[in-house]
């Protein structure tokens, strides 16, 4: 079994609304290295509210009332990367209580993932790699190293993240901008050099660098983004419908070239989506959300097989079945076929 990357602990998050809504709770899940999550459930669980807190993009009135996420980053050397050395924890330190500032973001609407929010224009130049280590607990990261940290060490790619692309900046400049940010002493060939193989990685081929957005489909477009939230190698991409807007024979092509990537470069994914049967197909682990919390976490396999918690196998049977019995279509010949 690999290490874990991340580690999610008793984590809730609360609208301060009238009445207020728990939308999380106390939820507590490792990722670990290399391995797809599947986030499942029902609309209004709970999802993308986890999501957005894990890396703290939530704003009022949503408020992390309880709990933590620590990155486990590979090595215990200090943190070169512009992290302060009061936000390194060891793992089994109790959860920070609420604070003010635990109190941030948004809605669950999508941060607007312009450039700027796959490459914040004001991270450190120090922005060390992901190979940086020590544990991090983000809630306790201030909010320009949390800007740093967040995409060299988590990206993350929303619904609908493909209408954020600049119009009128061609897909190149969008491209550098990361790299001129984050890795301001990489050459300009070098760069452009990353910016053309990160195209072909998402099978985009290379001379759509000098497009812009408009000029490309959808499905184009979304591969960008999420060549673009793989930019920095980070060890962990969160994906949160991530193909929602596009017809389904792309969205099956996109997240197998997801699936094929993770193997190839080993970043670990949290994936949402309702497609259950896509997340059987292509996830190596499931969670179960139901009402704010984790009601079954499991082996795809296991879920699949022989789900534990009633509403896993309510959520199972929603799905048709095209052959009779669930399975064949969805886990195992699927990822051959492809
Ligand atoms: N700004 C807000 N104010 C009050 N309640 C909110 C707000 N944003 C979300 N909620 C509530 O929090 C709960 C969780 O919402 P969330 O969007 O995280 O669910 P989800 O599982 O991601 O849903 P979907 O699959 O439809 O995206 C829901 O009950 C939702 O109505």
């Amino acid at each position: 079994m690999s290490r874990p990357v991340l580690t999610v602990e008793n984590f809730s998050v609360d609208y301060l609304v009238d009445p207020v809504v728990h939308a999380v709770r106390d939820v507590s899940f490792t990722l670990r290295r290399g391995e797809i999550l599947g986030l499942a459930g029902e609309s209004g669980c709970g999802k993308s509210t986890l999501a957005y807190g894990i890396v703290r993009l939530l704003k009022p009135p949503a408020a992390i009332v309880s709990g933590r996420a620590v990155f486990h980053a590979p090595s215990a050397a200090a943190l070169s990367s512009g992290v302060s050395p009061s936000s390194v924890v060891p793992p089994s330190v109790a959860p920070p209580s609420v604070s003010p500032s635990s109190v941030s973001a948004p809605s669950v609407s999508p941060p607007s993932a312009s450039p700027s929010s796959v490459a914040p224009p004001s991270a450190s130049p120090s922005s060390g790699s992901v190979s940086s280590g020590g544990d991090v607990d983000w809630g306790r990261l201030g909010a320009e190293e949390l800007r740093a940290a967040r995409w060299d060490r988590i990206s993350m790619v929303f619904q609908g993240a493909m209408n954020s692309l600049n119009p009128v900046i061609s897909i190149r400049d969008q491209f550098e901008d990361i790299f001129l940010t984050h890795r301001p002493r990489m050459s300009r060939g070098e760069r452009r050099q990353r910016c053309g193989d990160l195209l072909e990685r998402v099978g985009v081929d290379r001379t759509r660098l000098r497009s812009y957005p408009h000029e490309l489909s959808g499905g184009m477009r979304q591969r960008v983004m999420i060549a673009m939230a793989m930019a920095l190698e980070p060890p962990i991409m969160i994906m949160d419908e991530p193909t929602t807007a596009l017809d389904v024979v792309v969205q099956r092509d996109i997240l197998r070239e997801i699936s094929r990537l993770r193997d190839e470069l080993g970043f670990a994914v949290i994936l949402i989506t309702h497609d259950l049967p896509l997340l059987l197909e292509i996830s190596d682990r499931i969670a179960v959300m139901r009402h704010g919390e984790i009601v079954e976490l499991g082996d795809a396999a296991q879920i699949y097989t022989t789900p534990r918690h009633q509403y896993t196998r309510r959520l199972l049977a929603s799905f048709p079945s095209l052959t009779g019995s669930r399975g064949a279509f969805v886990r195992g010949a699927t990822l051959e076929a492809s």
